[in-house]
């Protein structure tokens, strides 16, 4: 019988494996070993699948003020976003490791854009603005550091027949880093 707390566990587990993979240096005689392991635990895993990795869809989190981004997916940053009328953000207390490396010591801005796509995105999707990214305008101010806590912020600036402006920041240890400007077109589907 699965529950939240469980799979929280595993899912923190292959957080620190994905790291561990990353920064590893012991001999091949333990690549292997590790590799064969992995191997049979992801045939455990495997044994009952879902199709897609569990998630609150888009279209579940309208007006949920406490919406919780690829909680489930060890790939990409989770988010705990929050938003409050026209505002939204999210932390990253601990901010985000070499995994996530762009120039050395610094976050690799594809990974900026991620986050603050897809926080825009859902404030307009928490207000009820079905959406999809049709551009995104980028300033990179200042290097974001590694391991240094992130604020990810949005606000919805303008409510248009299609098209929703959205201005999105990150925030790195109070700092503005990235700045960004969204449209975003209304779809039915
Ligand atoms: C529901 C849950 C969604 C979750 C989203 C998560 C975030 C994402 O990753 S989204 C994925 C990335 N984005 C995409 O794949 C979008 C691909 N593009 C498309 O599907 C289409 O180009 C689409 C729907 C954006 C627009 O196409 P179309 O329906 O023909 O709209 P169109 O009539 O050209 O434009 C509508 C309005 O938006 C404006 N617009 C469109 N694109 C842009 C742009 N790049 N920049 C500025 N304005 C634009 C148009 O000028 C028009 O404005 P107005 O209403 O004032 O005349």
């Amino acid at each position: 019988m699965e529950n939240d707390d469980a799979r929280a566990r595993l899912v923190e587990a292959g957080r620190a494996l994905v790291d561990a993979i990353g920064r590893t240096g012991v001999d091949d005689a333990a690549l292997t070993e590790a590799a064969d392991r992995l191997r049979s635990v992801e045939a455990l895993l495997r044994a009952i699948e879902h199709e897609r990795v569990p998630r609150i869809t888009y279209d579940d989190a309208v007006g949920m003020e406490a919406y919780s981004w690829q909680r489930w997916n060890v790939v990409l940053p989770h988010l705990e976003m929050r938003f409050d009328g026209i505002k939204g953000s999210a932390e990253l207390p601990e901010g985000l490791n070499e995994l996530y490396e762009g120039p050395t010591g610094l976050l690799h801005g594809g990974i900026s854009v991620v986050l603050i796509d897809a926080l825009v995105t859902s404030l307009a999707q928490f207000h009820g603005l079905r959406n999809v990214t049709a551009g995104l305008t980028i300033n990179f101010r200042k290097p974001t550091l590694l391991h240094t806590p992130l604020t990810v912020e949005a606000v919805l600036e303008e409510v248009h027949d299609r098209k929703v402006i959205v201005s999105g920041s990150l925030v790195s240890d109070g700092k503005t880093t990235v700045e960004a400007t969204a449209v975003l077109v209304r779809v039915e589907r």
